[in-house]
């Protein structure tokens, strides 16, 4: 049996099989053998080519990537060129686009990096068309665009999303609150901070004993973790990216319809042919990309508004900040003032190079 088939096998037997106590223990087996299945299909053995990107992947530009993701036709390279003023070719027929075509776009004076990529279609992660190295560069970026057309959307989100899900991929997802710590002997210890409604007993010592981890810690603070939760922290390669769904092609249905797209979460409705809503798109994708705007003020003069220092949130310290300008800077600093968020007060806070940033703050660095 191939791996693919011993896949559909335990999918198979999980849709049969109900949830209750007596059959928690083998749910839990079952998730984490489909886990593992799954990763031996992604390995470099797990036949099917491609992978890994490799001849996919562009080189990064930026501060920071939004990938688009869409079945063919679904109007990506039409946006993308349009967002980005870089030409992909666009046409009615089905996989027009190749490979990864990277452009950028400037929002709020941040170059962010976007990159068109080839459709895919159900079935990417068993090797099909060039879904595996598509969504291989879609791991990679800070934001995916799923991009949908609004004649079919709920159909392809779900086969879409169950895609990225197989490549462990979470879209607008954190990293479940749970620790397991693996020790030399004791057994399996399971402590919880939260009720633990979608998971019991059983159904965690089946997962750990599915991966062979006899002496355990485990700990969840995760409200509602489930046994995949668990097995995502065991298996430990999962990505979490946050996602939007571009709902394109709304010139062609009509109000009514219109409204009821607007129920699904993140989506934005737009027309890449007729740009409307880009708008609002653009913004939606400033405020889920989260990014940090640092103004330089030189000693004696108005601060820089016109270009700022680009930070990612949790790498926004002044130490970065100072990085971002030049790498022996933070070496030549004495002390930082920084006006904004992150300052105590209105007329400036002196900081060290630990200080963490907030948008839109204003800093000078005075020199030893
Ligand atoms: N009505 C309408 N058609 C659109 C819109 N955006 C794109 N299209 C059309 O949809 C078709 C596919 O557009 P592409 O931009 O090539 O789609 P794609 O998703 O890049 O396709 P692949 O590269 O083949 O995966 C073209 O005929 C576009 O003109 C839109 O907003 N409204
Ligand atoms: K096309
Ligand atoms: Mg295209």
């Amino acid at each position: 049996m191939t791996t693919v088939q011993k896949i559909k096998e335990i999918e198979d037997e999980m849709n049969r099989t109900q949830k209750n106590k007596a059959t928690s223990y083998h749910l839990g087996q079952l998730k984490a053998k489909l886990a593992k299945l799954r990763r031996e299909l992604l390995g470099p053995q797990g036949g099917g080519g491609g992978g890994g990107g490799l001849g996919f992947d562009v080189a990064r530009t930026g501060i920071a990537t939004v990938g688009f993701v869409g079945f063919p036709s679904v109007g990506k390279s039409t946006l993308m060129s349009k967002l980005t003023g870089t030409h992909s070719e666009a046409s009615e027929i089905d996989f027009t686009t190749l490979t990864t075509v990277p452009g950028t776009l400037k929002v709020h004076g941040a170059p962010i990096q976007i990159l068109d990529l080839p459709g895919i279609i159900e079935g990417a992660n068993d090797g099909r068309g060039r879904g595996r190295q598509v969504i291989a560069v879609a791991r990679t970026c800070h934001l995916i665009f799923i991009v949908l057309d609004v004649l079919k959307p709920l159909g392809d989100k779900a086969i879409i999303e169950a895609e990225l899900e197989s490549f462990g991929i979470r879209l607008n997802k954190k990293p479940p609150a749970i620790t397991v710590r693996k020790k030399d002997k004791g057994g399996i210890a399971i402590t919880n901070t939260v009720p633990l409604t979608n998971i019991d007993q059983d159904e965690i010592k089946a997962v750990l004993s599915e991966y062979r981890i006899n002496n355990a810690d485990v700990a969840i603070r995760q409200p509602g973790a489930t046994a995949d939760d668990l097995v995502d922290v065991i298996e430990g390669n999962r990505v979490y990216i946050p996602a939007l769904y571009v709902l394109n092609k709304i010139d062609a249905i009509s109000i009514e319809e219109l409204d009821l797209l607007y129920r699904i979460p993140n989506s934005v409705p737009v027309s890449s042919r007729e740009w409307w809503n880009i708008d609002e798109l653009i913004e939606m994708m400033w405020q889920t990309l989260n990014l940090v705007r640092v103004y330089t003020k030189p000693r004696g003069l108005a601060p820089d508004y016109n270009s700022p220092v680009v930070l990612r949130r949790g790498k926004c310290t002044v130490e970065d900040f100072c990085n971002a300008i030049h790498k022996e800077i933070a070496k030549q600093m004495k002390y930082a003032i920084v006006w904004g968020a992150s300052a105590k007060h209105a007329r400036g806070q002196k900081v060290g190079l630990e200080h963490v940033l907030e948008d839109e703050d204003v800093v000078h660095i005075s020199k030893k």
